[in-house]
């Protein structure tokens, strides 16, 4: 898989990234994804692949496109198939957020990427537009830390793991009145925390890179982006959990319907029968092989945004995988036009 789409992939990410960094503190939030969004499909859709989008950017009436079972790549058209080799027929699940992080893009702060995970068919889980609980930690610590010790034990544990005083730990947490509690104690626990307004999937990938200064993420964020997040940890070894939130009296928003039972009814409808199971990154991103790819919109922990020159631009992009085991980061140039110069730093 990743022979045959590895270096596609890449560009799916770069071409969404730039299309919503020229929306980069405009504070259109919704064109930052719309463009986004339409530069993703489009480049997907020039790919040699069977795919089906299983993550995206929701039920296909509210959706136009990335909408949850479309069909994405030439191969998945019938009238290609003759065309395409059984390696790119083979069906592949690929979950999108091709602007995680609108508000970022649109304010013009730090950490928003456009991100997706691929695996073979049935590989990712299709996770309902619900929130989900998290705990992402470095390597050390995978199946250490626990998403059912409370917050104060997993920061001694990780202090263990990673050789660190409490104290020398930072936690990212979602700045929400939800986590109030949760921040109050790492605090007490003797952790520093770095609040974000948005984006966890970064959050929880810098957790996998040493050098970050970002040892753990803690709390509620949504549970689409905790599976890209899952893929992503998955390939690089580090520690992710998840646990669905269905009840909007925990997350405190009217985001996820109006009660707990019609919620419960919505997951039982999707086959989710275990609604309080919590997920390992391997349950999330179970398939045999799976690829993640982020290329950065404005600049974060791990990859720098696009920065625009005349007649181009220049992104940063990472892609990890279980096939080859390897994180590797991308610098691209991206010559539009006959530039002027083509920039190099
Ligand atoms: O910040 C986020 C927004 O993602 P996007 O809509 O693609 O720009 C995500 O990283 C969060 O995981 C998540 O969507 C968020 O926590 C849910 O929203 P909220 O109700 O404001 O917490
Ligand atoms: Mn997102
Ligand atoms: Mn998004």
């Amino acid at each position: 898989m990743e022979n045959t789409i590895g270096l596609e992939i890449i560009e799916v990410v770069e071409q969404a990234a730039i299309a919503s960094a020229k929306w980069m503190g405009k504070g259109e939030k919704n064109t930052a994804d719309q463009v986004a969004v339409e530069a993703m499909r489009e480049r997907m859709n020039k790919i040699y692949m069977r795919g089906r989008i299983v993550i995206g950017e929701g039920e296909r009436d509210d959706a136009p496109m990335l909408y949850i079972g479309e069909e994405v790549g030439i191969c998945a058209n019938p009238d290609n198939a003759i065309s395409c080799s059984p390696d790119e027929l083979m069906e592949i699940d690929i979950a999108v957020d091709p602007c995680e992080g609108t508000n970022l893009v649109a304010y013009g702060q730090p950490g928003s990427m456009a991100v997706l995970a691929i695996s073979e068919r049935g590989g990712l889980f299709a996770a309902p537009d619900f929130y989900m609980k998290k705990l992402a930690a470095p390597p050390a610590a995978k199946g250490k830390v626990d998403i059912n010790k409370s917050a104060t034990e997993n920061l001694k544990i990780l202090s263990e793991c990673l050789g660190r005083s409490i104290e020398e730990l930072v936690v990212v947490v979602m700045k929400r009145e939800r986590h109030n509690d949760l921040i109050k104690e790492i605090r007490e626990a003797g952790a520093r925390v770095q609040l974000i307004s948005d984006g966890d999937v970064g959050a929880a990938l810098s957790c996998g890179f040493a050098g970050t200064n970002i040892h753990a993420l803690m709390g509620i964020g949504a549970a689409p982006e905790g599976v890209i997040s899952a893929a992503a940890m998955r390939a690089l070894g580090g520690h992710f959990q998840g646990q669905l939130i269905y009840d909007p009296a925990v997350v405190k928003t009217g985001l996820i319907g109006e009660s707990k039972e019609s919620n419960l009814e919505r997951l039982s409808s999707m086959g989710i029968n275990e609604p309080d199971k919590v997920y390992d990154a391997h349950e999330l991103a179970s398939g045999q092989t799976v690829l993640f790819a982020a290329c950065g919109i404005t600049s974060g922990n791990l990859m720098q945004g696009v920065r625009f020159f005349h007649g181009g631009a220049r992104t940063q992009s990472l892609v990890i995988s279980t096939q080859s085991k390897t994180a590797r980061f991308v610098d691209t140039i991206h010559m539009f036009e006959q530039p002027k110069v083509v920039q190099l730093h």
